[in-house]
């Protein structure tokens, strides 16, 4: 178990295990699947951002900023009309569940967390309050996260919900978010729409028993006190389960950063940090290859994430239809391969004590983890002039040399050297993290 400063509340291990999640935003926004790539969140100028806004999730906010491209986008493809129109295009025809979930798996993930209701409002079950504002009774006609969690649970993998609490542009004012400082004037703050969201979050929760709430953009004001009782009722009904950072500071069992905003939450026994496999969280087919990670970027991502005491939650944007963009797809089978001889360096593992081994950035790269028997050193991009040797910096008697084995099964060889340890090895030259393994003495 993990104790975490923020709850107190001991964080259960299958999470801290985990190391890599899948969440999947899906919705009308789906079907516009537009938005400029215009780069990641907290690198782009928070001045630009929301009229150039790269998710595409938030197609609805971006359109009615005057002037925006998307606005332009919206009227010359769609001939401006109402983004609810929208949820009845969406079909999901092609929604196969089953085929999702087994390369979630494959790739590493350990849990899934679908969008249940986003900022437009829209739900992806029949929520209560929703009315016919929902996949149950329009366009899919399917409730999408019941599918999606009967998928997930076959394949032993944990599920979670994500909810969109702080922001809905159905029940909140419907001005576009202009600014970040301005975020709160777009909220709906008042008590219905607090009953609303509270509703919906305990019908989660007694349909699926979620092993994560995932909530996002905060909570209403007029609902903050009885979050207390919501919590009370989640662990009770979850007793293995986990609450993320998103709820106002009422309450956080783990803490949360996204692209490279809130960097500074990356401490500590248990944190997430999400990102889309491009610029956006939904299917954005402006993205192209420049704008994506390749399979090594996100391996190295989750490996970085991993050394550091993290969790990778990496989400997937699917098309309308249901179809995962191939694309994406394949950023996640390259990742299943190389998670097929890398998943002990990952999985159920710890950082190594500061100052026991360096991590290095450029050339060579290199990441450390270890469980209770071994430390995994990740090697990547050792220059050519290097012939293949690496010298590691340890903490002198860390590693045993003659333990050392590469687990793709390739030959590696090593020497204790005057910093640590020496290793001559082929194929470290490439932009994908090579572990080796050590017996620690
Ligand atoms: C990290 C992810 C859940 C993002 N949170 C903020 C939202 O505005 C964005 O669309 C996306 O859902």
């Amino acid at each position: 178990m993990n104790d975490f400063p923020q709850s107190g509340r001991p964080v259960p291990a299958w999470f801290t295990d985990a190391k890599f999640g899948i969440f999947v935003h899906w919705g009308a926004y789906s079907v516009s699947a537009w938005a400029e790539p215009t780069g990641e969140l907290g690198v782009v100028d928070p001045d630009v951002w929301f009229k150039h806004n790269p998710y595409a999730e938030w197609y609805w906010n971006t359109i009615r900023i005057e002037g925006s491209p998307a606005q332009e986008h919206h009227r010359t493809t769609h001939g401006g009309r109402p983004y609810d129109e929208f949820l009845d295009e969406w079909k999901a025809e092609l929604f196969d569940p089953a085929d999702w979930v087994e390369l979630f798996a494959r790739a590493g993930a350990r849990y899934v967390v679908p969008t249940t209701k986003h900022h437009d409002g829209i739900a992806l079950w029949d929520a209560p309050g929703t009315g016919i504002r929902n996949t149950v009774h329009r366009g899919p006609r399917r409730d999408l996260i019941a599918d999606l969690a009967a998928a997930v649970r076959a394949r032993d993998l944990r599920f979670g919900v994500y909810y969109s609490g702080g922001i809905d542009w159905y029940a909140g004012r419907r001005d576009p978010v202009l600014h970040e400082d301005r975020m709160d004037e777009g909220r709906p703050h008042e008590a219905a729409y607090a009953a609303y969201a509270h509703r919906q979050v305990i019908d989660l929760i007694d349909r699926h028993s979620p092993d994560v709430l995932w909530n996002d953009m905060g909570w209403p004001r007029a609902g903050q006190a009885d979050l207390p009782e919501l919590f009370s009722y989640y662990y009770a009904t979850v007793p293995e389960g986990v609450v993320n950072d998103r709820w106002d500071n009422a309450h956080a069992d783990y803490l949360t950063s996204e692209y490279e905003a809130d960097r500074a939450n990356e401490w500590g026994a248990c944190w997430e940090n999400t990102r889309g496999i491009g610029f956006s969280f939904g299917y954005n087919q402006t993205e192209g290859p420049e704008h994506l990670l390749d399979p090594a970027d996100a391996v190295r991502l989750l490996v970085d994430v991993v050394s550091r005491g993290g969790n990778l939650l990496l989400n997937v944007g699917p098309k309308a239809d249901g179809t995962l963009p191939q694309e994406q797809r394949a950023v996640l089978e390259g990742m299943a391969s190389w998670m097929a001889c890398h998943s002990e360096a990952v999985h159920a593992t710890r950082p190594l004590e500061s100052g026991s081994a360096d991590p290095h950035d450029g050339d060579p790269w290199v990441r450390w983890t270890r469980d209770e028997r071994h430390i995994y050193a990740f090697v990547a991009d050792v220059p050519d002039e290097a012939g293949g040797r690496v010298a590691l910096k340890t903490r002198p008697g860390l590693l045993d040399p003659d333990t050392a084995e590469r687990l793709d099964g390739d030959t590696v060889k090593a020497e204790a050297g005057p910093e640590g340890i020496h290793i001559t090895s082929a194929g470290l030259d490439t932009p994908l993290p090579t572990a080796i393994r050590f017996a620690t003495r």
